[in-house]
């Protein structure tokens, strides 16, 4: 498995292994701790919901407690009630403002053995009705303020509240005993007010015309009052929640579901969808994070060491040491390819040298020193390459072997250093008088040449050795020795390999070398032609 692909099946791992650890840890948490937290504040803010209603229903019903308070112990009403002047109190409160300012239905007068004295009911739009309500004992009775109930109460005056049901609507009545504002003496009889409870009571209860508080009677209230938040009447709030709402139920004098307020419950700050989101947005977080990751790791990690691996990988088979990791910077591994460049930079330019010696040295191998001419050694390969081609069966081959005549006896006369010069001259003029291209010059050794002729027979060989004998003779360097001439000359022995015979450079040599034994013997200063073999 290659680093790359390690380091990515790790990286992945290493997500997967984050992934399970947040999301356990985050289900852990929100469990455990978050959502009961959660749940505890939202139910608790639901409770203070439940009590605020409860608190403007308060508030609302204070202004007809205010409202009998403030008739109820007014001396005048009371001297009225007491002496029944039913014109009195129609004058000052059968007024269609009064029962419109106060959002009343009805305002009725009892005195003080429960007799009703005089009494008007309005309609929602304040229109009197001319049949009061309130007018059978058996109704109102209840909410009547006995003479007992004021002798009981040591502080006059006393009020009731009372939920009950009028025209099989929800209303509510506020009771009043009549009693001097001194609230000293007898009480005079009851003042009674009364409302139905309805949407125009409850748009009372919602501030801004959010018309949060709704009101249910009639036959929703058996779903209702099993889960109700709270009664009313009781100081005990929970908050439960039905259809959304909390609900607060009212019951009458009988103790009968009569009404319900409900107020829907606060959204909710939190949200199971916003767990699973964040859940979610954490697992792209860490992906993305992790991509960063990665992406760095691999460009500071990853790469470089791809790079120097393929860099010494190819280094290594193709020995081309030009290649270069092309890194550099401050980390441990952009260091190492540095150094590796500049390794390979050392073993380049070693390996050039080497190149360089190396070539100087087959050069010297295979140069005679004296004349620069190629040597033997070089000839043996020259004629071994030649062999080894089957084109060259094809063609002609001649080889010349020269020896300078009375070399010895030049030597002699001359010295040995002058011996050298000399054969320098000989070599240069041999290169000189032959094609560089194809005829090959070479010191075989001593005083000895050989011409190796490409593509030549018998005849142009002799032709060429020929002209070389001519060619050394008329140098006309002095010989001074012993020779036929008085200046230098060669003998050249002449062997040719014809067309289409293979070439055996031994043979050729043996007879071009009898050749010049022969043309030694005949006089020297010329060729003579090997026979053809
Ligand atoms: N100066 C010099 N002389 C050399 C060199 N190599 C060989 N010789 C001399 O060449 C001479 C060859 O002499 P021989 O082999 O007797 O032949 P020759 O005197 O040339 O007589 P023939 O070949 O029969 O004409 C010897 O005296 C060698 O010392 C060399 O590199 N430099």
């Amino acid at each position: 498995m290659s680093v790359k692909s390690k380091l990515r099946s790790r990286l992945l791992l290493a997500v997967a292994a984050a992934f399970v650890s947040i999301l356990a840890a985050q289900t852990i948490i929100r469990f455990n701790w978050t959502l009961p937290q959660l749940d505890h504040l939202a139910h608790y803010n639901d409770q203070l919901d439940v009590k605020r209603v409860k608190n403007q229903i308060s508030q609302q019903l204070n202004l007809n407690k205010n409202f009998t308070y403030d008739n109820g112990v007014w001396d005048e009403n009371y001297s009225n009630a007491r002496e029944k002047n039913i014109d009195w109190f129609q004058q000052n409160y059968f007024i269609k403002q009064t029962f419109a300012h106060q959002n009343l239905n009805g305002i009725y007068f009892y005195d003080a053995q429960g007799q009703l004295i005089v009494g008007m009911s309005a309609n929602r739009e304040f229109e009197f009705i001319v049949t009061p309500e309130f007018t059978d004992p058996a109704i109102y009775s209840p909410l009547l303020i006995t003479t007992k109930e004021v002798q009981d109460n040591q502080q006059l005056p006393i009020s009731k509240v009372q939920f009950i049901e009028v025209h099989g609507k929800a209303a509510v009545v506020t009771s009043q005993s009549i009693a001097p504002s001194n609230e000293h003496g007898p009480s005079a009889g009851t003042m009674l007010v009364w409302q139905f409870i309805d949407d125009k009571f409850v748009e009372l209860l919602s501030p801004n015309g959010q018309q949060l508080v709704q009101q249910h009677q009639g036959a929703d209230l058996d779903a209702i009052f099993p889960h109700l938040s709270s009664e009313w009447g009781s100081n005990d709030v929970d908050a439960q929640v039905y259809q959304g709402r909390l609900f607060i139920g009212v019951k009458d004098l009988q103790h009968k579901p009569l009404i319900a307020f409900s107020i829907p419950q606060s959204p909710r700050l939190y949200d199971r969808a916003i767990f699973d989101s964040s859940i979610l947005a954490g697992l792209v977080m860490a992906i993305i994070v992790l991509g960063l990751f990665y992406f760095f790791i691999h460009k500071s990690m990853i790469q470089p060491v791809l790079k120097m691996l393929k860099t010494v990988s190819y280094v290594s088979l193709s020995s081309d040491y030009s290649q270069r990791t092309g890194l550099s910077g401050s980390s441990e591994l952009h260091r190492l390819g540095e150094l590796i460049d500049q390794l390979l930079c050392v073993v380049e330019s070693n390996k050039q040298i080497l190149q360089q010696q190396n070539e100087q040295l087959a050069a010297l191998s295979n140069t005679d020193q004296l004349t620069s001419l190629a040597n033997r050694r070089y000839l043996d390969q020259h004629l071994a390459v030649l062999s080894s081609h089957e084109a060259n069966r094809q063609l002609p081959l001649s080889l010349l072997v020269i020896d300078i005549d009375f070399f010895k006896s030049f030597n002699d006369t001359f010295g040995h250093a002058e011996g050298d010069r000399i054969l320098r001259q000989v070599a240069h003029a041999l290169k000189q008088l032959t094609h560089g291209a194809t005829d090959l010059v070479c010191r075989f050794g001593g005083e000895e040449f050989v011409v190796v002729l490409e593509n030549t027979d018998k005849a142009n060989a002799a032709h060429v050795a020929d002209n070389l004998c001519r060619g050394i003779e008329q140098l006309k360097i002095a010989h001074g020795g012993k020779n036929a001439s008085e200046f230098i000359t060669i003998s050249i022995g002449v062997a040719t390999k014809p067309a289409d015979h293979a070439i055996d450079s031994q043979q050729l040599f043996e007879r071009a070398d009898a050749a010049l034994y022969r043309a030694k013997s005949l006089g020297r200063n010329r060729y003579v032609c090997a026979d053809n073999a």
